[in-house]
């Protein structure tokens, strides 16, 4: 080793790579911590290329002791070199102002540039499949936007509702779903008069005269079309005319119980209900006001639930478990006067295995509605004929599937089918329909100029992306731009790093979400966006330094070895409920959320309202709790880090963005093996356009130069870098990604069977994984394959206990448990972490998410 004037150069004094230290009198100082990194970086690598050009490596390895004469010759021609780059100040691009730093400037042949600032995050990475490009996206006519060719006047609907929409929720013209389906709901139509007609009086064919047609409806329309209003208007339509026309007894009152009852599959899309509903009951004055919306959804007491009962809740937002249970045990719940009752989101319904209870709460309300009506004195609105006669039955679902179809043909009596496009006398009639359908494609107005009469029969597809010869029956916004990005596990973390902050300097406003497979990854990846881009304390910058340019310095040399963890440090930040979001280090200057279902209901409702409203740069990290119905305005872009777990949620989750017309775009990370997921998607029409990974870290390093050559690898690699070491020092977050990495592995095992020839654990890598959760190695309850049995505490690990000895009893174990896992062949994920898990009632993955309710 030498020491000269404070400049030391490792020049190998025994076996092993030489090591290169910036002396800490030139070392940068003052500036950001990051352009003082690569000033560091900068100056050592000069000092590494002068060496280098003054001893061939080999020598300088073999040449031990101070008096090494090679080395003094280096490490002066180096010392100009480090001095004058010194002198520039952090951040300052150089011409080479020396022989020495011309010389480093110069690519060295036996060591060239991919090489000499290669991290080990680009090698032995597998094959990135080439892949088509589909074609131009989004530039088609929006499909689930307003239609400037109709009005809510020509759909009939009440005149003060269409004031007080116009004045105060900017609501002036329908959709192409609310087009169709109002009239419908509403179901008077305005027929001339017959008997006029038949005594040849040619003016007697204006005399017009309201029949009911009272029809259960099934609706089906592209994702942010507007379904709630479509059927939360003509509710209110017919409760407000009800009660307009009311001559006599005491005016309408909550006192008359429940008329509209709307199921939802999880609380936010309840609670999301009951806030589109609000504004409408102001709408028409005293004839509204007493329509008040509210929700019985669970997490709150059911004391305090049954209190608002009994004092009338006319139109009610619900979620299953809970409507039965009041339905069975509320006396003072009056249904008496149910009218309407909405299944929203039916498909994801029956998703979440509410089957049984929905058949429960049908016949409980059949067998009530039977009972005869007690009318409390008022007569003249309960009574009324502006209401419908019977119960009408409202089903929206986002596809056509055949479980879907059976719960419409149980639940629905004489029902209508409509889409944006279309209206059937019958949903059998439209799912026929569906499988035969052209391609012929029409435009929003031109089907908006279409009577319903003429519409019937007619199926002209939306401008949206459909498909599904599964009879899923697909509809995607057609303004919504998809894309595609293969990642290798090892960059995927650096890569959504990129992603993000490319979306926010390019668009400063951006709101993005950003879907996971399950709950602890949610949380890890919420929590090291936020705080792992944090600058380390001062003095632990040289051991930041040491660990990031060793690690160059390694892979330089080919000898990547493991660095000395640090102790994590106790103290450091951790993950408190009560943050409803943090500011990001990692992306600065943006927001960060997180929602799924293990949250207390009231961080659940708070995140979901604080994120509707944010209006500048944010991120929400969730699960798929957050993929169905949920309206979180001016979302500008979907990132699916994990992929979705069926089509279906691919669907819903996109469908985030790219709402009422607005433009979107939804970007879904594959890993290479799964690189096969873009077929099922295209066969189902939703084929995503390819995007390059290289293009997205290429726009990470911001100058031009650094985009050149390699040196956007060097920048992922100092991003990667500073997350490991943010992991290494922080308990919470090593903590977090272990459970993290753990869970994701788990809920892998989730995708549906129809789909793991495509994702199946026995695929994944798990080392290279690792570096997806800032690991550096897969935690060891892998590598000893002892699995994690935190989740499956309690009654679902008693339940696993007795199917593995079911299990064991019938078969002989195929599979040893311990030493002989490969990184790439783990084989059965069962074996290292326990049965198969189910997937949640949320569909978020096995016991990773709470239920729904
Ligand atoms: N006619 C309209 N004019 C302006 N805004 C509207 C209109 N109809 C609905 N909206 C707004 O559009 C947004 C999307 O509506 P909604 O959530 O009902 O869509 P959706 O079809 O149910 O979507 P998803 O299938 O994702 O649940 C809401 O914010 C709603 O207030």
């Amino acid at each position: 080793m030498a020491d000269d004037d404070g400049l030391i150069l490792h020049l190998g004094a025994t076996a092993g790579p030489a090591r290169t230290v910036v002396p800490a009198n030139l070392r940068p100082k003052g500036g950001r911590w990051k352009d003082r990194m690569a000033e560091r970086q900068r100056l050592k690598s000069a000092v590494w290329n002068a060496q280098r050009q003054s001893k061939p490596a080999s020598s300088a390895r073999a040449g031990a002791g101070a008096g090494d004469r090679s080395a003094q010759q280096a490490e002066r021609a180096a010392k100009p070199a480090a001095t004058a780059a010194a002198d520039a100040g952090p951040g300052t691009r150089q011409t080479p102002r020396s022989d020495a730093e011309r010389a480093s400037n110069r690519p060295d042949p036996r060591f060239p540039a991919s090489r000499k600032i290669m991290s080990s995050l680009f090698t032995k990475n597998p094959e990135i499949p080439t892949l088509a490009r589909v074609g131009d996206q989004g530039n088609r006519v929006s499909s689930n936007a307003v239609l400037d060719t109709s009005s809510f006047e020509g759909i009939g609907l009440d005149a003060d509702m269409r004031a007080h929409m116009a004045d105060k929720m900017a609501i002036v013209k329908p959709t192409a779903i609310q087009q169709n389906a109002v009239p419908v709901i509403i179901g008077k139509r305005l027929h001339a008069g017959p008997a006029s007609a038949a005594a040849g009086d040619s003016d007697a064919f204006d005399v017009e005269r309201e029949v009911s047609v009272e029809h259960d409806v099934f609706i089906q329309a592209a994702t942010g079309s507007g379904k709630t209003l479509a059927y939360l208007l003509p509710i209110f339509h017919r409760l407000i005319r009800a009660a307009a026309l009311a001559t006599s007894g005491p005016p309408p009152s909550r006192s008359l119980g429940t008329f509209a009852i709307v199921l939802a599959p999880t609380r936010e899309l309840a609670q999301q209900v009951v806030e589109a509903a609000l504004p409408l009951s102001h709408s028409a004055g005293r004839n509204s006001s007493w329509i008040v919306p509210g929700m019985v959804i669970g997490g709150e007491k059911k004391q305090s639930e049954k209190s608002r009962l009994r004092k009338g809740i006319p139109v009610l937002a619900c979620t299953p478990g809970r409507l039965l249970d009041h339905l069975e045990n509320t006396q003072s719940f009056m249904v008496d006067n149910l009218r309407w009752l909405v299944l929203d989101e039916a498909d994801r319904l029956l998703e979440l295995g509410f089957a049984e209870t929905l058949a429960k709460i049908l016949a409980l309300l059949d067998e009530k509605a039977k009972c005869k009506a007690r009318v409390l004195g008022h007569r003249s609105i309960a009574t009324s004929l502006e209401l419908p006669r019977r119960r009408i039955n409202v089903l929206c679902s986002a596809t056509l599937r055949d479980n879907v179809r059976r719960l419409a043909n149980e639940s629905l009596h004489n029902p209508k089918y409509v889409s944006a496009t279309t209206i059937h006398d019958t949903v059998d009639q439209a799912a026929a329909a569906a499988t035969t359908d052209s391609d012929t494609e029409m435009a929003p107005e031109e089907h908006a100029g279409l009577a319903a009469g003429d519409r019937a029969g007619k199926q002209p597809h939306a401008a949206a992306a459909s498909g599904g010869g599964d009879g899923a029956n697909f509809s995607l916004p057609s303004q919504l731009v998809q894309r595609a990005l293969i990642v290798p596990a090892k960059l995927r973390l650096v890569t959504l790093v990129a992603q993000l902050r490319n979306t926010f300097r390019r668009q400063p406003r951006s709101k993005v979400i950003v879907f996971l497979l399950c709950k602890d990854a949610v949380d890890f990846i919420y929590f090291l966006l936020a705080h792992g881009g944090v600058e380390p304390a001062v003095e632990d910058v040289q051991a930041y330094a040491d660990d990031l340019f060793g690690a160059l310095d390694d892979a330089a040399d080919g000898t990547a070895a493991a660095r000395p963890s640090k102790v994590p440090d106790k103290s450091g930040p951790t993950l408190r409920e009560e943050d409803i979001s943090l500011a990001s280090s990692v992306v600065p200057g943006v927001d960060l959320f997180r929602l799924h279902g293990s949250m207390a209901q009231k961080q659940r409702t708070e995140t979901f309202v604080a994120f509707s409203r944010a209006q500048g740069a944010s991120v929400l990290f969730t699960t798929d709790v957050a993929a169905r119905g949920l309206d979180l305005p001016n979302v500008t872009s979907i990132v699916q880090l994990d992929p979705p777990a069926d089509t279906e949620s691919y669907l819903h989750r996109v469908g985030r963005t790219a709402r009422l017309g607005r433009a979107g775009e939804a970007l879904l990370f594959l890993l290479p093996s799964e690189s096969k997921y873009l077929d099922v998607l295209e066969a189902k029409g939703l084929r995503p356009d390819n995007e390059s990974m290289e293009g997205v870290l290429k726009q990470m390093a911001k100058n031009s130069s650094a985009r050149k050559a390699t040196e956007w690898q060097l920048r992922a690699g100092e991003v990667q870098s500073m997350l490991e070491q943010f992991v290494l020092s922080s308990a919470t977050a090593s903590g977090l990604a272990k459970q993290a990495f753990l869970s994701s592995i788990r809920a892998y095992a989730t995708h549906v069977s129809a789909e793991r020839h495509i994702f199946h654990v026995r695929f994944l890598h798990f080392g290279h994984l690792a570096k997806a959760f800032a690991l550096r190695e897969a935690p060891t309850q892998v590598a000893s394959g002892k699995g994690n049995n935190v989740k499956a505490d309690g009654a679902r690990k008693d339940r696993k206990d007795r199917r593995e000895q079911e299990q064991a009893a019938r078969k002989k174990p195929t599979f040893k448990r311990g030493n002989d896992i490969s990184e790439f062949a783990v084989g059965d994920v069962g074996a290292y972490f326990g049965p198969r898990a189910k997937r949640t009632r949320d569909g978020t993955g096995p016991g990773l998410d709470s239920d729904s309710e």
